[in-house]
C-alpha cells in the first residue's frame, strides 16, 4: 500500500518535472520502421506505469502480441526487447552494446564515475572473480558458510525451550541462514547483525534504485534508503580489512586501493556495499523459492533426502565436491533458477548500430538507446521446458547435456536457453557460491529441523515491483512453525 501511494506521487512529481525533458527530446525520437513499437504510449512517462506496477506480465503480453523483439519508451529512453535466445549471442559479440555499468553503480551504491571506463582495472577485477569465486576459492567460502551457518543454527536453538516451536516464516528463515553466515564467509569479523536493519531496508527499495529515477525523487521518497546506504558505506568504509575475511575480498579491496586515481575514500565504501547487496540480493530469495518448492514436493524431498544422507556428513565441513555429487539436489536448485529467475539483462548502445535477427530481420538500435534481453520469458517457453509452469525437480537431472541439447524449432540453441545470471563477460561471478548457499541451506533444513507450514493452501507469487531485478521475493511471507534436531557444531579451528 505504502509502494503503491509512494509510486504515484512519484509518478505526479515525474511529470510536471520531465516535461522540459520530453520538449528537449521531442528532435531525437526517431521511429525505428523495423522494430514494433509498443501501444498506449503516454506522453512524457511513455510506458513507465505498466513496466514498474507488474513488469513481468506486461513483457509477456508485449511479447504476444508484437512478437520477439519490440520497443517501450520509459520517460526520454527506448528500450528494445530481443526475446529470442537465438538473438542473444548476436547480442553479446556486438561490441557497441555494453553494460550501464556507470549508471548502476551511481544510481543503486552513490559511488563516482571516474573508474567505470578503466578496462585494465576492470580485467584485473574479472580475473579476481574467476580465481576467488571459482574451484579452490570457491570451496573455502563453501566451507565457511557451512561453519558459520552451523554457529548461527546452535545460537538460534540455544533460544528454544525443549521441543518448543518457534514461529517465522519462510522468507524470515531463507533470510536467518544466509545472511550472517553469508556475510561473514565473505568479509570476516564485521558483525553483520548489526546492521542487519540497514540492509534489509535499503534492499526493500532497491527496484527502485534501479529504475533510475531522477535523484531528487530518491531524495524526495526514499531518504530512508538513502540513509541505511549511507550507513552501510561507512560500516564498510571503517571496515576495510576485518579478520577472516575472504581471499576474495581481501584481493579485491587491494586492487581499489591501489588506484587512488579511480576511487575516492567515499568510493571504497561503496563498492563493498555494492558487492554486500549483491552477494544477498538475490540469494535470499533463490533460497526462498528453493526451500518452498522442494519442500512442498514429498518425490522430491523424498529423493533428495537420500542423496544428502549419502554425501553430505553430519561431522564435516561439506565441500563443493559433496554438494556436487548431491545430482537431485543440483537439478531442482536449477529447476528452482528457471522458474524464480526474472533478471532484465540490460544494454545500452554505444554507436547506432545493426543487427541481423534468426529470422533475417535487420534491426537498427540507435546510439544511447537501451536493449534488454529479458530470459524469463524463454525460462517459460514450452518448446524448451514442456509443461514450463510445473516444478519438475527432475528436469536437469541429465543437467549438462539437457541444457546443451536444448532446441528451438529444431534449431540448436544450447545453454543460452537458461540465463538466470547473465552471459559472457558479464554474467554473475557469484553463481556458483549462490547455488552452493542454497543447496547448504535446503539440506541444513532437511537434516536437522523439523518444520510445518501453517497453511498448506498459502501459494506465493513473486513480488510485482521487484521483479527484472534478478530473483524477487515473495509478495507475502510463508508462515511456517519449526525446530531443531539434534546436531553438532563443526571443530571451531577451522
Ligand atoms: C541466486 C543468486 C544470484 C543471482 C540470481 C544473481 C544474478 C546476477 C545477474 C543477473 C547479474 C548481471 C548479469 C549481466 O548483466 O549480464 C549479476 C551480476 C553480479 N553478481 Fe550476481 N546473482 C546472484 C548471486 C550473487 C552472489 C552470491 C554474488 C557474490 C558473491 C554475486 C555477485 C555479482 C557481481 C559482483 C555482479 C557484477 C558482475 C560484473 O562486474 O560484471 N551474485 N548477478
Amino acid at each position: 500500500m505504502v509502494d503503491f501511494f509512494t509510486l504515484l506521487l512519484i509518478l505526479l512529481t515525474v511529470l510536471v518535472l520531465v516535461s522540459f525533458v520530453f520538449i528537449k527530446n521531442k528532435k531525437k525520437n526517431v521511429v525505428n520502421q523495423s522494430i514494433p513499437v509498443v501501444s498506449n504510449c503516454y506522453p512524457i512517462i511513455g510506458h513507465l506505469l505498466s513496466f514498474i506496477f507488474n513488469q513481468s506480465k506486461f513483457v509477456l503480453d508485449c511479447r504476444q502480441r508484437y512478437g520477439s523483439v519490440f520497443q517501450i519508451k520509459l520517460l526520454s529512453k527506448r528500450m528494445t526487447f530481443i526475446t529470442d535466445p537465438r538473438d542473444w549471442s548476436t547480442v553479446y559479440r556486438n561490441p557497441d552494446f555494453y553494460l550501464p555499468a556507470d549508471d548502476l553503480g551511481m544510481k543503486i551504491f552513490g559511488m563516482s564515475a571516474s573508474h567505470f571506463n578503466h578496462k585494465e582495472f576492470h580485467d584485473e577485477e574479472h580475473r579476481l572473480y574467476t580465481r576467488y569465486l571459482q574451484s579452490n576459492g570457491l570451496n573455502g567460502l563453501t566451507q565457511k558458510f557451512v561453519k558459520y551457518l552451523r554457529q548461527s543454527m546452535s545460537n538460534d536453538k540455544a533460544t528454544f525451550e525443549n521441543g518448543q516451536w518457534k514461529y517465522s516464516g519462510l522468507l524470515e528463515l531463507s533470510h536467518f541462514m544466509v545472511y550472517e553466515a553469508s556475510t561473514r564467509a565473505l568479509f570476516g569479523d564485521i558483525k553483520p547483525l548489526e546492521f542487519e536493519k540497514q540492509f534489509k531496508i535499503f534492499d526493500k527499495k532497491i527496484h527502485y534504485f534501479f529504475a533510475f529515477l531522477p535523484n531528487f525523487i530518491y531524495t524526495l521518497f526514499f531518504s530512508e534508503a538513502l540513509k541505511a546506504r549511507q550507513s552501510l558505506k561507512k560500516i564498510f568504509s571503517l571496515n576495510v580489512h576485518c579478520k577472516d575475511e575472504s581471499e576474495f575480498i581481501k584481493h579485491r579491496v587491494d586492487l581499489i586501493q591501489a588506484h587512488p586515481e579511480l576511487f575516492s575514500s567515499n568510493d571504497i565504501g561503496s563498492s563493498s556495499v555494492g558487492m554486500f547487496w549483491a552477494s544477498l540480493g538475490n540469494t535470499v530469495p533463490a533460497t526462498f523459492w528453493s526451500l518452498y518448492y522442494i519442500l512442498c514436493d514429498q518425490k522430491a524431498l523424498d529423493d533428495i533426502q537420500q542423496e544428502i544422507q549419502l554425501y553430505l556428513p553430519d561431522n564435516e565441513l561439506w565441500t563443493s565436491e559433496m554438494l556436487a555429487k548431491c545430482s537431485k539436489l543440483d537439478s531442482a536448485i536449477s529447476e528452482t533458477i528457471r522458474m524464480a529467475a526474472s533478471a532484465i539483462i540490460l544494454k545500452y548502445c554505444r554507436n547506432q548500430t545493426h543487427i541481423q535477427l534468426h529470422d533475417q530481420r535487420q534491426l537498427t538500435i540507435e546510439k544511447g538507446d537501451a536493449i534488454s534481453l529479458y530470459p524469463m520469458v524463454c525460462h517459460y517457453d514450452h518448446r524448451l521446458y514442456p509443461e514450463p509452469f510445473k516444478f519438475k525437480y527432475d528436469r536437469f537431472l541429465a543437467n549438462q547435456q539437457m541444457l546443451a541439447n536444448l532446441e528451438l524449432e529444431q534449431e540448436k540453441i544450447g545453454s543460452i536457453g537458461f540465463l538466470p545470471f547473465g552471459y559472457g563477460k558479464t554474467m554473475c561471478p557469484g553463481k556458483f557460491f549462490a547455488r552452493n548457499e542454497m543447496k547448504i541451506c535446503t539440506a541444513m533444513i532437511l537434516k536437522y529441523i523439523d518444520y510445518e507450514f501453517i497453511n498448506l493452501n498459502d501459494e506465493p507469487e513473486q513480488s510485482r515491483y521487484r521483479v527484472g531485478v534478478g530473483i524477487a521475493p515473495p509478495e507475502h511471507d510463508i508462515p511456517i512453525r519449526y525446530k531443531y534436531k539434534s546436531f553438532s557444531v563443526i571443530d571451531e579451528n577451522y
